[in-house]
């Protein structure tokens, strides 16, 4: 089967205009531009199956919306080869722009003193949906993203997690079947974040749906997506499996208890290192290997009335991973 999204040795490199500091400098660099280059993407290679959901990481200025903006065709690759659906996206056939959707959180293609339904009847014009596909796929969105009573109320009207919705719907109307997902919670309350997430699922196990994610919210990397590619000024640094990843760089886990009275905390310190510890619940780190024995003498020294065992959170994960020397980038198999 063809790859949804396949990417060899993709650099990209911005050259941009170095304003020297300075009026006489300033004024000398009107007639001599001096540049220089911000590597942005930098022999980036990786491949994925039609239906997967893969969560794309990296800290601030790592290149992940540069990608995402050439696997759209925005922007043209310096180097290196790039196939979407088969695809160059670059040439943006329409056969590839009816494939494909981006989202980005951070932007919106909603008209702002419109109704969405009209940005809805645009789109529907632009990908030259037949008039019958439009009106059910649009009854569905509506009602997976609940949003019926709001598409006919301008957009400017509308909360930043009612517009979100909206946005995802304009941008699926056309049905693709890749979805490029930059930041798509940025700006959400919890609930919000969980409805779009929730969504996105859905989304993706009905359509078979091939979704690239990226987010600052973990939590959404976390419940979405079984497989991440992490980068890191440009170059890759992991790409595979989730649950292997966590369990590489930080191979412990968390005990958390809530005691039916407060417990004693030179107690716990003897079972693992106490990470919080507030009245009668208490948060405690133990190596994996250890847990088992752990709970069997937290359950023993002191009536407890639940407890659960979590994985370290992905926050702590990415900032161990980002903290250490950059190697050759580990692969596991997704
Ligand atoms: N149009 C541009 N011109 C010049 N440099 C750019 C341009 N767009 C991005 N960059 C630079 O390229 C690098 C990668 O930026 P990019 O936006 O792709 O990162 P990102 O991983 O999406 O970051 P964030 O998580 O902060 O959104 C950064 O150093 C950024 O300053």
């Amino acid at each position: 089967m063809e790859a949804a999204v396949a990417v060899r040795a993709l650099t990209k490199v911005y050259r941009v205009h170095e304003r020297p500091a300075g009026l006489a400098a300033a004024l000398r660099s009107v007639f001599r531009r001096t540049y220089k280059e911000v590597r942005a993407v930098e022999d980036l290679s990786f491949t994925i199956e039609p239906g997967e959901r893969v969560g794309f990481l990296g800290p601030n200025g790592a290149g992940k919306t540069t990608t995402l903006k050439i696997l759209s065709g925005l922007l043209h690759p310096t180097s290196g080869e790039v196939r979407v659906s088969g695809h160059v996206p670059r040439q943006r056939e329409a056969s590839f722009l009816r494939a494909i959707t981006l989202v980005m959180g951070q932007k919106q293609q909603l008209l702002w003193d419109l109704p969405p339904a009209e940005t809805f009847d645009l789109n529907r014009a632009i990908y030259g949906v037949p008039d019958q596909a439009f009106a059910e796929t649009l009854r569905e969105l509506e009602t997976l993203l609940d949003i019926g009573a709001l598409t006919k109320k301008p957009t400017r009207q509308l909360s930043l997690g009612e517009r979100m919705k909206c946005e995802l719907a304009a941008a699926l109307l056309h049905r693709p079947g890749i979805l490029f997902l930059d930041e798509p919670t940025i700006g959400l309350d919890v609930s919000m974040q969980l409805v779009v997430r929730e969504f996105i699922r859905k989304y993706n196990e009905k359509r078979g749906a091939t979704v690239l994610l990226t987010s600052h919210y973990m939590d959404d990397v976390a419940s979405l997506c079984p497989r991440v590619i992490v980068i890191d000024r440009g170059k890759l640094r992991y790409d595979g499996d989730l649950a292997t990843l966590v369990k590489t760089i930080r191979p412990d886990k968390r005990i958390v208890l809530v005691f039916a009275t407060p417990p004693d905390r030179a107690a716990l310190e003897r079972v693992g290192t106490i990470v919080e510890l507030e009245g009668t619940r208490a948060v405690l780190r133990v190596p994996q290997s250890e847990v088992r024995e752990a709970v069997g003498h937290l359950v023993a020294s002191a009536p407890t009335s639940d407890l659960t065992i979590e994985d370290p959170p992905l926050e702590e994960v990415m900032r161990d991973l980002f903290a250490r020397p950059a190697e050759e980038p580990s692969e596991a198999t997704p």
